[in-house]
């Protein structure tokens, strides 16, 4: 790969909501979660959570609604829901083409994810074909080398740390991320960030920082914007 001074020298991808779409799975299980407590699941919790590591994230959803449970009782609860949808969660648009494009190109990659094993296993354990573009993943739930979850910068410098060899740059780590939490991390962590948010994100908070462009899908993505080779012209089937 021909590189300049400033282009993208290796990828950090997100897990849930930008590899695989397990955020409409988190959402339909907490807003059953929450009927059960005669509660809302509302977007303001949910973008709390996203990103972080389980327990963390339990913790704001009791603390946020004020239910009468404990970190314990809320995993057994929630896991129930969850453990049963995940293994039908798709790839999300866009991922296959662009790994595949990396790969191609020699860039290398890494997950990090707020998830923890049990988590990681069943969302990703039986995609051994989506796993075989990664060298590493970062489980930030699991991994006693993550102190804290995103929105701190921890994962994305542990991610970086275990390529071999390890970035020269932090500015010249591109993250793909879907949480706001994760943005904020990955800018804490000074790499550039591609963010494909829900829709109902606000993005106006990093309206003109040069370090993050905002993509409504990575179908968007183009690689020679970063100074990476862009993708083949003409009909990719040909
Ligand atoms: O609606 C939610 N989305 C996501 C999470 C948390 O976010 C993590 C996903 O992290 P990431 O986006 O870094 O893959 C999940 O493991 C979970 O702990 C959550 O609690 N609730």
């Amino acid at each position: 790969m021909t590189t300049n001074s400033s282009s993208i020298t290796h990828a950090i991808f997100d897990m849930d909501g930008l590899l695989i779409d397990t955020e409409s799975v988190y959402t339909d299980c907490y807003n059953k979660f929450c009927a059960q407590f005669g509660k809302q699941f509302t977007w303001e919790i949910k973008q709390k959570q996203m990103g972080r590591p389980p327990n963390e994230s339990a913790k704001i959803i009791i603390d946020h609604l004020d239910l009468p449970i404990t970190v314990e009782q809320h995993h057994e609860m929630i896991n129930t829901m969850l453990l049963k949808e995940f293994p039908h969660s798709k790839i999300m648009p866009g991922v296959n083409c662009l790994l595949e494009h990396l790969w191609q190109h020699q860039v290398p990659m890494c997950i990090a994810t707020g998830s923890d094993q049990t988590g990681f296993d069943v969302k990703v354990g039986g995609r051994p074909e989506l796993l075989s573009k990664f060298h590493h993943w970062v489980l930030a739930g699991s991994d006693p080398a993550v102190g804290h979850g995103k929105p701190a910068p921890d994962c994305f410098l542990v991610a970086a740390d275990r390529f071999d060899p390890t970035p020269i740059d932090p500015a010249r780590v591109l993250v793909f991320e879907d949480a706001p939490n994760g943005v904020e991390a990955a800018l804490a962590a000074g790499m550039k960030v591609v963010w494909c948010p829900d829709p109902r994100a606000d993005t106006s908070v990093h309206a003109g920082n040069p370090s993050v462009t905002v993509l409504r899908s990575l179908e968007d993505f183009q690689p020679e914007t970063f100074g990476l080779p862009p993708f083949p012209t003409g009909d990719p089937s040909e």
